[in-house]
């Protein structure tokens, strides 16, 4: 199954520096294990905001739950969610 995943980070200024750079890179590897499983299927910048769109391509949304709760900024996050279906107008 598809989503569309909006995630917009917001680390607290309360949060220590290495603390919050510490998470920041285990967030990364994270995103990069499951890019490389393919279940992250694509990660995208959103311009000027700490912010991306991401496509997941998971079995089903427990399993995106799953993963979005493991995420190590999970708790400085707000997530959107948008499950895809195939459009009728698709030539793919
Ligand atoms: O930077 C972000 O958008 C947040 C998060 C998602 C993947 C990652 O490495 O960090």
């Amino acid at each position: 199954m598809l989503y569309l995943v909006h995630m917009v980070v917001d680390i607290p200024e309360t949060v220590p520096a290495d603390v919050a750079q510490e998470t920041i890179a285990r967030e990364k590897a994270y995103s990069q294990e499951l890019q490389r499983g393919g279940e992250w299927a694509e990660i995208w910048r959103v311009v000027g905001e700490y912010a991306n769109y991401s496509i997941f391509d998971v079995e089903n949304h427990d399993r995106l739950h799953e993963i979005l709760s493991g995420l190590p900024l999970y708790r400085w996050m707000t997530i959107k969610v948008t499950p895809l279906a195939k459009h009728g107008s698709s030539i793919r």
